[in-house]
């Protein structure tokens, strides 16, 4: 059990699991992108773990770049998300991978694929490392995934609460 301010979690993924989970999803994105020299667009903060263990185990030419946006404050959604640092590259006509630690509401990644209509990309798909199936909201198929997880709130691997627990190697969840 660990505590982060006011809150309490208890450990839900481990280690391996992650590690698991990373390298299927790495195997995935070797074989669809072999050859083809993909823009891995990494979302912070939560992204920066798994967009670094992830592009890691890529084995061809690619380019990385990070978006910022931000949607959450505290365990809940505020729907609104906003654009705070942009793309530092031209997409326009390359295969891009927009890489997520967590797709939840999809709240995020509707606003990103906003930003990649305008930016005219040849292609995109999304690698998520943990999905929340019965929060996911939106019609966009995310191809490459991780693991599935249930509703609940999670931190570690790159995930905060408010601020705290990103540099934690497993995932908790809340104790309820
Ligand atoms: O599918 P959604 O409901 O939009 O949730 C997913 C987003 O929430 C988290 O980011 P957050 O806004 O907390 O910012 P952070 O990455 O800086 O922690 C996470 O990194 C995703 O980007
Ligand atoms: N830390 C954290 N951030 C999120 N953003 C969307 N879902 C989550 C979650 O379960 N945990």
């Amino acid at each position: 059990m660990i505590q982060l301010h006011d809150l309490q979690f208890e450990p839900f993924i481990s280690e391996a699991e992650i590690e698991e989970a990373i390298a299927k999803v790495a195997i995935s994105l070797n074989e669809e992108y072999k050859g083809q020299n993909p823009v891995f667009v990494g979302v912070l903060n939560g992204a920066f773990m798994f967009a670094s263990d992830v592009i890691k185990r890529f084995e061809g030419d690619c380019e990385v770049s990070f978006v910022k946006l931000g949607s959450y404050e505290g365990t809940s959604t505020t729907g609104t998300v906003k654009t705070l640092v942009g793309l530092n590259q031209k997409l326009k006509g390359r295969k891009v991978i927009i890489l997520e630690d967590i797709v939840d509401t999809g709240n995020t990644l509707e606003e990103i694929n906003r930003i990649l209509e305008i930016e005219e990309v040849a292609d995109y798909q999304v690698a998520t490392l943990f999905f929340k199936p019965e929060a996911y909201k939106k019609d966009f198929e995310i191809k490459f995934k991780g693991l599935e997880i249930p509703n609940k709130f999670i931190v570690g691997y790159g995930l905060d609460y408010d601020g705290l627990g990103r540099n934690l190697t497993q995932v908790y969840k809340r104790k309820e």
